[in-house]
């Protein structure tokens, strides 16, 4: 068997065109602009083509796109007064703080000090514990809504009695991914780097989501033949001149000839953050204008 490729691009594209009519929509009835902020601290190349992204199709949906670049040596203080005036700013209704940050900076503490109702990143604890109640009025997480989104398609919207297995137990994607599977029903097991036998546990899983951050570590051999496999992973390694090369955490073309359906690295679940992250800022936008919303 050879998989489905999942196209996420093409996924992503879609969405962002609901997004922008909603956008068109609330600027021409209800004169509200969605305005998000994204915060990068330092230098980092990957983190610097991100933002880019991030910024141009903010733009291209209608919103409103702010990008404050700081230096890396930029203190806590610094950072903590930038979101204070953020979270005052009626114009901006998402603020994004690029992760990492500095070794300088505590980022659970610049995490907690963002506006819960502008943290369209859903880091927040007030969100994370939202989600962990299944409140559907939580902003949650881009990435793991992201793969959600692309699984529903899989499975024509019913997910219910899948085994899912979610490697990778980070508060970005790993955890909040296993909320969202279980508030839909699935049986959720989440593998981490003490698991034991992760493959034979592997081999049970109907949908395995792989973001552990280590390029290739899932192999075809460990899949259930015709699970459906999301890869998170985004790792750079050197390609051929001074080119880097994207990979996921999965062996691709090994596990193409036993999955289902796959998504590629890249153009699997990389455009669908970003395409989430503008739909948070909108449903975002929304609620601060108490202003109903096409879109949540
Ligand atoms: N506060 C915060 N929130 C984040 O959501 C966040 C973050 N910090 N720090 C960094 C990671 C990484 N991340 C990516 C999102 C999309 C692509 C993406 O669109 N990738 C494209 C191609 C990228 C390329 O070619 O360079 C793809 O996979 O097809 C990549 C990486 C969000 N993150």
């Amino acid at each position: 068997m050879t998989a489905a490729i999942i196209d996420g691009k093409a996924a992503a594209a879609a969405l962002r065109e609901q997004i922008a009519t909603e956008v068109a929509r609330l600027r021409e009835t209800d004169d509200l602009q969605p305005g998000l902020a994204v915060v990068l601290v330092g230098e980092d190349p990957a983190s610097q083509v991100y933002v880019r992204n991030k910024g141009r199709q903010t733009v291209e949906a209608g919103m409103l796109s702010h990008t404050h670049r700081l230096r890396d040596d930029t203190s806590e203080t610094e950072l903590l007064a930038l979101v204070a005036d953020l979270n005052a700013d009626p114009t901006v209704h998402g603020i994004l703080v690029q992760l990492p940050l500095p070794p300088q900076i505590d980022e659970q503490r610049v995490i907690c000090a963002i506006d819960p109702a502008k943290d369209v990143d859903g880091f927040h604890p007030l969100n994370a514990g939202a989600l962990a109640n299944g409140d559907p009025g939580a902003l949650a997480p881009c990435t793991p809504v992201g793969c959600l989104l692309l699984l529903r398609e899989q499975f024509d919207n019913d997910l219910a009695g899948q085994h899912a297995l979610v490697i990778g137990r980070s508060n970005i994607v790993g955890k909040p991914m296993a909320q969202l599977l279980l508030q839909e029903s699935c049986t959720v097991t989440i593998a981490h780097s003490r698991t034991r036998d992760l493959p034979a546990l592997c081999r049970h899983a109907d949908i395995v989501v792989a973001a552990v951050g280590r390029p290739g570590m899932v192999r075809g051999d460990w899949l259930k033949p015709g699970a459906v496999v999301i890869d998170v992973g985004i790792n750079r390694l050197p390609g051929e001149g001074d080119k880097a090369r994207l990979v996921g955490d999965v062996a691709f073309a090994e596990a193409r000839e036993v999955a289902g359906a796959i998504t590629p690295v890249p153009g699997g679940v990389g455009p669908m953050t970003i395409a989430c992250l503008l739909r948070n800022t909108v449903v975002a936008a929304c609620r601060q204008a108490a202003v109903a919303s096409r879109l949540a």
